[in-house]
């Protein structure tokens, strides 16, 4: 079953090919444009089995017990981890489609591990990132620490976004 699942998604929104008068192709959608961003010509198939346009790598980022973890799980799955503070150990990520003006967008969150001891494996994950969530308490000024790790991003990715 899920095979007629994905001919059914794909169909949908394929693009017209370069026969527009043929049988074939009529039923097909063609590509729209929203908010300067171009449909692909047809969707593609996450993990958890939902179809999305585009996809963004973002990371997630900073100190330990700032509360990137709890962010992420909340952002995800709506629920709020209480209870003890269980540190991440290297990196984990989760993946979320969101339809944003009729593009379904498929966000990548690589949740990183704040302590120091894990920054050289941590690092090597910031590749062929589009942005970065940079997280910090509102009661301690970490500002410092943002400026190196805002360097990286912009080292390993062409058109790196920051977001505090
Ligand atoms: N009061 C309060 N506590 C929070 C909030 N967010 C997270 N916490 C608590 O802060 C602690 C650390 O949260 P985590 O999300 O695991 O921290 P982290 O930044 O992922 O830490 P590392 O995995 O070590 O990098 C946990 O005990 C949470 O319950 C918040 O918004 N308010």
């Amino acid at each position: 079953m899920s095979r007629k699942k994905a001919v059914n998604g794909k169909v949908g929104s394929n693009a017209p090919s370069s026969s527009p008068n043929s049988d074939k192709e009529k039923g097909k959608k063609v590509p729209t444009q929203s908010n300067g961003v171009v449909h692909p010509s047809r969707p593609s198939l996450s993990s958890s089995g939902e179809f999305y346009d585009i996809t963004f790598k973002v990371m997630l980022v900073g100190d330990s017990g700032v509360g990137k973890t709890c962010l992420l799980v909340r952002f995800k799955d709506g629920a709020f981890l209480a209870g003890s503070f269980i540190s991440t150990v290297g990196i984990d990520f989760r993946n979320k489609v969101m339809s944003i003006d009729g593009v379904r967008v498929k966000l990548q969150i690589w949740d990183t591990a704040g302590q120091e001891r894990f920054r050289s494996v941590t690092h090597a994950y910031y590749r062929d990132a589009h942005g970065e969530l940079h997280c910090i308490t509102v009661v301690e000024s970490l500002f410092q620490n943002i400026k190196p790790c805002c360097v990286l991003g912009c080292y390993f990715s062409y058109n790196f976004i920051l977001i505090i």
